[in-house]
């Protein structure tokens, strides 16, 4: 394809795709590096899904260009899938087959010898921490344990890029910190790309890179330091007698935007810890609490997509 990178695990020209009159993606470039862990967040609806469809060769592009591990997704689709391992939003373990069978089921579809199929297992169950557990029905398995056995089972034709939607969705806090700390330690030991949506902030911070997607076109990228120092400024939240009074106020008084949401009011400022006395000094509704952060993601989440990441 036209500026190729054979060296990135993901890259992408103008990667597009309809479904009818609509469009789901328009224009995507994206490069991912090899070995890295690389976020894709966006609201309900902004194209992720799609986008993973096209990389992981389900759904054909309608136009653009999509090279995977360097191999044209549109041209060398098996060869694609050979280098490839797909977790999905919704379980598609079997549930009345054991851990191990699962793993062996899908190796001798890619073609691998007992005797491998055999040797990764082993080395996988141990790494997602199921060494114990294989011969147990997935039935019997928690929510976590399943997801993390669908990590291991999409690693055991050893691809070079993993693609996970929503890895986690529906895990506990710990569970959720489990499969992300497998996850990260497959790019750093493996050199395995990582590439992922979710909706968890704690998910996003983790990874190398990030990209924002908003009504099918990347609205931000780069790394979560990166992104959250574009926005610049520190935020101060104020919870106070009177939010969409307060709000008004600001806007007023000190021309600032200034967002009421289910947390209070949100208001984006230079040196936030000096302007908050004088705010307290105006406001007549009553300031009850007031806290300055830095940016967080969900803060760059919310500027470019006008949504919080929490509600979406
Ligand atoms: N099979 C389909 N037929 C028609 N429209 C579709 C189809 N699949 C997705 N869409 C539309 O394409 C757009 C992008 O959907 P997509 O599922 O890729 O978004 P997403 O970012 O993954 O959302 P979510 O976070 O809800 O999974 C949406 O407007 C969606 O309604």
């Amino acid at each position: 394809m036209s500026g190729d990178r054979p060296d990135a695990a993901i890259h992408t020209r103008g990667l597009r795709r309809v479904y009818g009159d609509a469009v789901a993606v328009h224009g995507l470039d994206l490069t991912v590096a090899e070995g890295e862990s690389f976020g894709f967040l966006g609201p309900n609806g902004a194209g992720k899904s799609t986008t993973i469809g096209m990389l992981s060769t389900l759904l054909r592009p309608s136009a653009g260009q999509a090279a995977v591990a360097g191999i044209d997704v549109a041209r060398r689709p098996d060869e694609v899938r050979r280098r490839i391992g797909v977790v999905f939003q919704d379980p598609t373990a079997d549930r009345e087959l054991t851990g191990w069978q699962n793993l062996s089921f899908h190796a001798r579809l890619y073609g691998m010898s007992r005797r491998d199929v055999h040797a990764q297992a082993r080395v996988l169950l141990e790494m997602v921490g199921l060494a114990d557990r294989g011969d147990a029905p997935v039935g019997t398995y928690s929510g976590g344990m399943r997801r993390r056995l669908e990590v291991a089972r999409a690693l055991m034709h050893r691809p070079r890029v993993l693609f996970l939607d929503e890895p986690t969705t529906g895990l506990d806090p710990q569970s959720r910190a489990q499969v992300w700390q497998k996850l990260h330690e497959l790019g750093r030991q493996d050199g395995v790309t990582v590439f992922l949506t979710t909706h968890y902030l704690e998910e996003a911070e983790h990874c190398d890179r990030i990209a924002v997607m908003d009504h099918g076109r990347l609205v931000a990228q780069g790394t979560p330091h990166e992104l959250k120092s574009a926005i610049g400024a520190d935020v101060v939240r104020l919870r106070t007698g009177d939010d969409r009074e307060a709000a008004k106020a600001i806007r007023e008084r000190f021309g600032l935007d200034a967002e009421v949401g289910p947390d209070g009011v949100r208001v984006r400022t230079a040196d936030g810890a000096r302007w908050v006395p004088r705010l307290c000094a105006q406001l007549t509704s009553g300031v009850t609490s007031v806290t300055v952060t830095r940016p967080s993601l969900d803060d760059v989440f919310l500027h470019h997509t006008g949504r919080s990441m929490r509600d979406s």
